[in-house]
């Protein structure tokens, strides 16, 4: 009994035990080392954007055994995984016969009807790819003879920073250099900076180092959404004097670490850490791309599509209790319009298909089809407008906080300043009617005002001030057709950027002055005392107003006497 009195902590998983069970829990802990490997490299599952958060969340199913409990490291392995649920997918799991995948689509399970197949795990989770293989688009920087697939091939994982716009396949592109390192014997541990602390960072590199000592097995560390890690995680991954940082550990080795971001990395992602890391520039899916995982999605889900090979008539709408009994069909057209609208986000196009499966096997409306080749079949048919309204507009077209924002402003302040009254009103409705802010773009009108159209129309800046104040009485959407009136004054308006040019030179003046700045001249200072005025404040200076003629008086210090700030004036 005295001996259980003492705590003793696990070299593998650092867990404090009684002594006297140590022994018996180092066996499992040892066994369980390769299982470990397995468990971690599940896929970090991502929210669901849209409405259809699914039970099973992120807790569910994390190995218990041989890991702290508070440590959310590990409860991030396994997270959305519920290990009963219909369509339980995971790297560990895809030998089960009930899930393997089918040529070409994604898995499936057996006999379950397409309602089961949606429960459980969102369907973007299930249907993460584990393998290059399955991995669509981003040739630029994965296609044959590059040289991240020859890393990743070669298993030479080096330390990456994955920067790219949302449901791009960052995270997927970590799971699979998971799947692939764990081939390799190395463990793979996943972070979320939102939710991580630096306590937690700290136990990754204690735990990587034990295992890199016991086992000789480097760790790779996933952190999502770096951009994200506060002020005194960022300092912790800073070199210091110390060896209680971060980078020491990247840099030897014990852990290589994978970073991914939607934000500009150069921003965004501390410079010394950047620095010991390849960036990875991945772009957004193209409408191909899209095309061919949603047909992977319909096609693990059992539910078939409608096109040009099986022509078809549909007919009268009833309802049926058993819709979700029922063959499920897809338009082909629905499909290529969720591909078009969901602008390269592969999670935004499958969660919105699996809405629009879901809201129709919900409704239980059924329709009679009709086909060319003379057979009726009673099923729920799922159309353009369904998959429509599946998604959610605003967060398809525009990305309110990330880096798409200060693109889209950029581009209509550039297409103001050509003078293109299309593109201008182009790029303010992509931001409108993605949900930005009118007073934002309002507040950049007076800018432009200004900067670009400056004394060429000085009527610009009231207009854009008047603007302003039109969006913040009246709001959205009616306030729209103000800022649309006021984008095209300006891409109508000549431009001048003299004041603006002129400006800038007056700072590169002041900014360029070595030694003490120049005196205000005697003349021109106010002498408002009786002492200022023996000091020779305001001595000989001639008032404007009482000369008929132009006043011959100096306004700028001595020493840049004649100087002529709009000399390189281009207008
Ligand atoms: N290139 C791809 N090939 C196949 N499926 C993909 C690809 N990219 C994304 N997906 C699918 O979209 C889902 C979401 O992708 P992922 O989580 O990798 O996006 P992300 O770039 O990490 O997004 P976020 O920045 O929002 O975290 C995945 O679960 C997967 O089903």
């Amino acid at each position: 009994m005295e001996g259980a009195e003492v705590q003793v902590r696990c070299p593998v998983c650092l867990r404090e035990l009684p002594g006297a069970l140590i022994n018996s829990h180092l066996d499992r802990c040892l066994q369980a080392a390769d299982g470990e490997a397995q468990r971690s490299c599940s896929p970090p599952s991502k929210r669901p954007r849209l409405a259809s958060a699914q039970p099973g969340g992120e807790a569910e199913g994390q190995p218990v055994e041989a890991r702290p409990e508070a440590a959310p490291v590990f409860s991030l392995f396994n997270k959305g995984q519920s290990p009963g649920a219909p369509g339980r997918r995971s790297g560990a799991g895809r030998g089960d016969a009930a899930e393997k995948p089918e040529e070409g689509g994604g898995p499936t399970l057996r006999g379950a009807s397409v309602a089961q197949r949606l429960e459980g795990q969102p369907l973007a989770d299930r249907l993460r790819p584990d393998t290059l293989r399955d991995y669509v688009g981003q040739e630029r920087v994965l296609g044959a003879h590059t040289l991240l697939r020859s890393l990743l091939e070669s298993h030479e994982i080096p330390s990456l920073i994955l920067w790219g716009p949302p449901g791009c396949g960052k995270t997927t592109l970590a799971h699979i250099i998971a799947n692939s390192s764990k081939k390799k014997g190395m463990r793979f541990v996943t972070l979320s900076a939102t939710s991580a602390k630096t306590n937690d960072v700290r136990d990754v590199i204690s735990q990587a180092q034990n295992e890199k000592r016991l086992f000789k097995r480097k760790t790779i560390l996933f952190i999502d959404e770096i951009h994200r890690f506060n002020k005194s995680q960022q300092l912790f991954l800073l070199p210091s004097h110390t060896q209680d940082t971060f980078l020491p550990h990247v840099e030897c080795g014990t852990v290589t670490l994978i970073g991914a971001t939607t934000e500009n990395p150069s921003f965004q992602v501390n410079a010394a850490l950047l620095s010991r890391c390849r960036v990875i520039v991945l772009e957004k899916l193209s409408v191909e791309a899209m095309e061919a995982i949603l047909l992977r999605a319909v096609k693990s889900l059992g539910v078939q599509v409608l096109g040009q090979g099986n022509q078809h008539s549909s007919s009268a709408t009833g309802s049926s209790k058993e819709s979700s009994e029922l063959p499920v069909y897809v338009e082909e057209k629905a499909l290529s319009t969720l591909a078009y609208l969901c602008d390269g986000d592969a999670r935004t196009g499958l969660n919105g298909l699996q809405l629009a499966v879901q809201a129709r096997l919900a409704a239980g409306k059924t329709t009679l089809l009709s086909f060319t080749e003379g057979c009726s079949v009673n099923g729920v048919l799922i159309t353009e407008e369904h998959v429509k309204e599946g998604l959610q507009r605003s967060h398809i077209l525009y990305d309110r906080a990330g880096e798409e924002h200060y693109n889209c402003i950029s581009a209509l302040h550039k297409s103001m300043r050509g003078s293109d009254e299309n593109a201008s009103l182009y790029w303010l409705a992509r931001m409108l009617e993605g949900g930005e802010d009118p007073l934002y773009v309002a507040r950049r009108l007076v800018r432009f005002a200004s900067e670009d159209i400056g004394l060429a129309d000085p009527l610009a800046l009231t207009q854009a001030v008047a603007a302003y104040q039109g969006c913040h009485f009246i709001g959205m959407p009616e306030c729209e057709v103000i800022l649309a009136q006021c984008v095209v004054y300006f891409a109508r308006a000549p431009k001048s950027i003299e004041v603006y040019r002129a400006y800038g030179n007056v700072k590169e003046c002041l900014r360029m002055h070595t030694g003490p700045l120049p005196p205000v001249p005697l003349h021109l200072r106010n002498a408002p005392t009786r002492l200022m005025k023996d000091l020779g404040y305001g001595k000989g200076y001639k008032y404007n107003p009482m000369y008929k003629e132009p006043v011959e008086q100096d306004y700028l210090p001595e020493e840049l006497k004649g100087t002529d700030f709009f000399k390189e004036r281009r207008t």
